[in-house]
Order: C-alpha cells, then sequence, then structure tokens
C-alpha cells in the first residue's frame, strides 16, 4: 500500500447473502469506523436498499449496458443510483464466463457506469492455463485496452481495477504477494505510460481467496491498494478483520 492512495476493502456477495445478512452486516459496520479505509459491500440487486448507507459504501455486481426502457432483466444505472450504489462491479470473471461478457461488452459498461457517475470497479484477471502458457501480460494488456479505447486513459481517474486471477477464485489458493505485486506492478506501469499522474492515483485491489490471515501480507504490497473480497466478505468478523488489516496498513 502506498499512503498517498485510500485504501478500499469491497465485498462481492455474488448470489449470496439475504435481508438478514444485509441487516447483520449494517449494524456489524456501524460499530465499527474505518475512516482511513473506503468499505464497499456489494449485494444481489434486491438487497441493494437493504444496506445502511451510513456504514457502508454500496455497490451493484453488474450494469445494463443500456440507458433505460424495454430490456427485460436489465438494470441501468440510474436504478442502481436510486437503490443508493456509489459503485459498480464490472467485468467479473464469472460474468465473463457465465454471461459471454467480451471486452468489448465490458468497455461498454465501464462508459456507461462513468457517463452516469457511478464508480466503475473493473474486473481484469487471467485463468491458469494463460499463466502456465507465458501469455498473462498480453492477456491483461488487452483487457485493458479495451477499455482504454472506449473510454480513454484520462477517464482511469474514475476507475478502480480490480486484478483477480480466476485459478484464485474461491480455490483457496490466493496469490502470493510477489505474484501479486508482480501484475499490479505492471497495470500501473501500463498506464503509467499514457498517464503518469492517473497511473499514481488509481486504486489496484488484488481478489481471490483473501481471507483474514493472508490479508496483512497481501495489502503490505506497494501497488496493492485493498482487495475485492468473495467469500470472507459473508461473515462480518471475516470482512472486518480484513478492513482491519488495511487500516492497520494504511
Ligand atoms: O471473485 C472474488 C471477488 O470478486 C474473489 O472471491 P473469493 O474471495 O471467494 O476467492
Amino acid at each position: 500500500m502506498n499512503t498517498l492512495r485510500r485504501p478500499v476493502v469491497a465485498g462481492n456477495w455474488k448470489m449470496n447473502g439475504n435481508k438478514a445478512l444485509a441487516s447483520e452486516m449494517s449494524q456489524a459496520f456501524d460499530n465499527q469506523h474505518f475512516n482511513n479505509v473506503e468499505v464497499i459491500v456489494c449485494p444481489p440487486f434486491p438487497l441493494l436498499t437493504q444496506l445502511s448507507k451510513e456504514s457502508v459504501k454500496v455497490g451493484a455486481q453488474n450494469i445494463s449496458k443500456f440507458d433505460s426502457g424495454a430490456h427485460t432483466g436489465e438494470v441501468s444505472a440510474d436504478i442502481l443510483k436510486d437503490a443508493g450504489c456509489e459503485y459498480v462491479i464490472v467485468g467479473h470473471s464469472e460474468r465473463r464466463v457465465d454471461n459471454f461478457e467480451s471486452n468489448g461488452l465490458v468497455a461498454d459498461k465501464v462508459d456507461i457506469a462513468l457517463k452516469n457517475g457511478l464508480h466503475p470497479i473493473l474486473c481484469i484477471g487471467e485463468p491458469e492455463d494463460v499463466r502456465d502458457a507465458g501469455d498473462l501480460f498480453d492477456f491483461l494488456s488487452a483487457q485493458l485496452n479495451a477499455v482504454v479505447s472506449k473510454v480513454g486513459i484520462d477517464a482511469f481517474a474514475q476507475l478502480t481495477i480490480a486484478y483477480e486471477p480466476i485459478w484464485a477464485i474461491g480455490t483457496g489458493k490466493t496469490a502470493s504477494p510477489e505474484q501479486a505485486q508482480e501484475v499490479h506492478g505492471f497495470i500501473r506501469d501500463f498506464l503509467a505510460t499514457r498517464n503518469k499522474e492517473v497511473a499514481q492515483k488509481i486504486r489496484i485491489l488484488y481478489g481471490g481467496s483473501v481471507k483474514a490471515d493472508n490479508a496483512t501480507e497481501l495489502f503490505s504490497q506497494p501497488d496493492v491498494d485493498g482487495g475485492l473480497i468473495g467469500g470472507a466478505s459473508l461473515d462480518p468478523q471475516s470482512f472486518i478483520s480484513i478492513c482491519r488489516s488495511a487500516a492497520e496498513i494504511a
């Protein structure tokens, strides 16, 4: 972590949770104040309004590429904002796989979020075979380039990036702090060659089996500015403990 950047800890509930968990999480954070850490919770759509916006910031897990109108099953930026969202996860690997979201569609979604004043958390990350074949940086560059081409590099000032190696998601097999730092450094350099100021400011989160007992060593890396947490964000005490790790380093 670098003290120039305020760390972020975001919980991605994926297709988990219910009203009781939303209320439990809100209450747990009512008694915790992480002034130097941005804490975000991203529950399924129906639970967005159930989280106390005084306790945590709220994010969605997806956004429609459309503005409004006849698009059954879609949720627009306006509806998300009305529900109290400030953030939206875009391009999570599970959506890229389950819903065939291409780099182009992800770029369109980042664009519509930005145009409507929502902060995208752009997820990128490689499958294991890509890493094994030595194509890691080309793969990540293509994911980043698609968004740069669509929204322009200056717009990255409004983005948070989450590096989530697919082989580390939900597997208990986290990237080592050195592996995370290598990729985060690469992402920052990629951005710095295009806009130095944006590269210095942007928060780059690590995601993939972050738990209370490995958060500190991951967050201690100079280019890791926090985490995007799946499973461990469903338990208020684990999530608070991960937030505390970020607060202690910040
Ligand atoms: O995909 C993730 C967050 O978006 C990471 O999930 P896990 O923390 O469960 O590995």
